[in-house]
């Protein structure tokens, strides 16, 4: 079993981000501009929003972060993604999810600029996506696809099975795998809440993609020997030992999964910081005005 260590492989795609920010500047060009905006103080959004941030800092970029009270209107909200979108120095723009429930989500995507929706929720995007074009990729599943690409995951004829259907990852994931691209050429079986029979379709998988947001749920008994696992999952569980008072879990139970696998994403140090890396390589493309081709 070999661990797929994404805090690794974000820190090499961060390294040569930052080779990049800096051949940009010696050449005069803009320094890449991150906006991210976070409502309310929700501590695991806190938390990623910080990180984010974080990362611009070590790599050159330049970020601002704007927060507001979880009691902003939607109208205020809404003037200052227009605002982003008419800066011309912003070159991406990131509303942390999930908003408080008087705001529509919907209408905030909808209002960003698409050429600097550097999270690809935009439905512009999606539909460019799905289409096959070049587009921003949404980050969390852009950086499954990076994370497979750098340990050159064999994936061509592979059967992929992915438990979880929301827009943000399983879906978008699930396309991804079945592209014909590498890594891609997967034939996908997307399972959700109302799959009867998932246990065997599990047990038939070369690869587990898991974003069901439920602690431990993938289990020994559903993986095949030999299997790939890529756990989406960021799960906090109260524990009174830890500092912090919660421990993080993943989708998957890691301790006797693992020895089942050929391959498998810890939690943490898997997809959550490739999540971070890859949302950076849409805030560069966004700044030298390129798309991700993910053909
Ligand atoms: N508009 C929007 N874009 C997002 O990309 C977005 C979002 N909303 N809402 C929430 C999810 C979640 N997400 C994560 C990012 C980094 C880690 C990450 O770095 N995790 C660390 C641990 C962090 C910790 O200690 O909690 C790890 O897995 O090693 C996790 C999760 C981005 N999301």
């Amino acid at each position: 079993m070999q661990i797929l260590d994404g805090k690794l492989v974000s820190e090499a795609i961060k390294a040569q981000l930052a080779t990049k920010v800096a051949e940009l500047k010696a050449a005069g060009k803009k320094t890449p501009h991150l906006a991210a905006i976070l409502v309310g103080n929700n501590g695991a959004s806190e938390t990623y929003v910080a990180s984010k941030v974080k990362s611009c800092a070590e790599i050159g970029y330049n970020s601002t972060l704007l927060r507001f009270d979880e009691q902003i209107s939607e109208k205020h909200l809404l003037d200052h993604i227009t605002m982003l979108n008419e800066n011309a120095d912003v070159d991406g723009i990131l509303v942390q999810l999930p908003l408080p429930k008087h705001i529509n989500e919907e209408l905030v995507i909808n209002t960003i600029d698409p050429s600097k929706d550097v999270d690809g929720f935009h439905p512009m995007n999606v539909g460019k996506m799905v289409s096959g074009l070049p587009t921003f990729v949404p980050a969390t599943p852009y950086g499954i696809m990076l994370l497979l690409e750098h340990y050159q995951i064999p994936t061509k004829g592979k059967h992929a099975v992915v438990i979880g259907r929301s827009h943000i990852v399983g879906t978008p994931v699930s396309i991804l795998l079945s592209r014909s691209a590498n890594p891609g050429n997967c034939t996908v079986t997307l399972c959700h809440s109302q799959t009867t029979n998932l246990k065997e379709i599990c047990l038939q998988a070369d690869i587990i993609v898991a974003a069901i947001g439920k602690p431990n749920f993938v289990t020994a008994d559903m993986v095949k020997e030999g299997a790939v696992i890529v756990d989406v999952g960021i799960n906090r569980v109260a524990d009174a030992s830890k500092k912090s008072g919660f421990r993080l879990l993943g989708d998957v139970k890691f301790d006797e999964v693992a020895p089942k696998c050929s391959f498998i994403t810890p939690v943490p140090g898997g997809v959550g910081p490739m999540t971070i890396a890859a949302l950076l390589k849409n805030t560069y493309h966004a700044a030298i005005g390129q798309k991700v081709n993910m053909n």
